[in-house]
């Protein structure tokens, strides 16, 4: 369950505010949230995830307001109830993929045994790589790597920033199921910020800032 009010943000360095409309999803629904070019998706993302802090307003998720966490609660909240699937992939090149999976967990207190590990890579078809280094991976590969990386701890809030934006129809057709299918895992929200048009069939809620 996410909602917020009357969120607004403005950057140090800039003289305009930027203003979002509230949201209210219920546990496991999801929404794609669409926008042309600065219009503010990646800030608004930032702000659910508690990587910003608002001007005003509040963003409860899970009957907790964030706004209101000290920021090491913060951190331990982010770290237990958040996946982010980023533009560009966040795991560690030194380590392989099952390394880059065991790192997380031990990031977010959370544990797994090896199985469950392997069996999550099996589900988005990367198992073949997990004794792979990331550095030697496919671009396809590593965008499911980052799905990995977000759903692993099992998080009831799932934000994917641009996750299609670089990948073929195909490709696009598959990440969106492996989204979905994860967050329904889970029964966690899934809120993904784009401005690729062809994943709008894919969500009943669409809101456009
Ligand atoms: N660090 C910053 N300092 C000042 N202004 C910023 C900063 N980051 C973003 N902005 C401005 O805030 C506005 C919203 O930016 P944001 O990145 O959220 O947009 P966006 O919709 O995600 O854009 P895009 O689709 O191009 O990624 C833009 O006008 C941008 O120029």
């Amino acid at each position: 369950m996410i909602s917020s009010n009357s969120l607004t943000y403005q950057y140090p360095s800039s003289s305009s505010v930027l203003a979002f409309p509230n949201l209210n999803l219920d546990e496991a629904e999801s929404l794609l949230i669409l926008g042309k070019s600065g219009v503010g998706k990646t800030t608004l993302l930032h702000l659910l995830a508690g990587l910003l802090n608002p001007a005003t307003g509040n963003i409860t998720i899970n009957h907790t307001n964030i706004t209101t966490l000290s920021a090491k609660a913060l951190d331990a909240f982010r770290g237990k109830q958040i996946g982010m699937v980023f533009q560009n992939n966040h795991a560690l090149r030194s380590l392989t993929v099952l390394e880059n999976l065991k790192a997380r967990l031990y990031f977010t207190k959370k544990t797994s045994n090896k199985n469950a590990l392997v069996e999550l890579l099996n589900v988005l078809g990367i198992a073949d790589c997990q004794n792979k280094k990331t550095n030697e991976l496919s671009i396809g590969q590593l965008q499911r790597l980052g799905i990995a990386l977000a759903v692993v701890h099992q998080p009831k809030l799932i934000l994917a920033d641009e996750p299609t934006s670089s990948l073929d129809d195909t490709n696009c057709t598959k990440v969106m199921q492996l989204l979905q299918e994860q967050a329904t895992a889970n029964k966690a929200n899934l809120i993904v910020i784009t401005h690729d048009q062809r994943i709008k069939a894919n969500f009943k809620n669409v809101l456009s800032l």
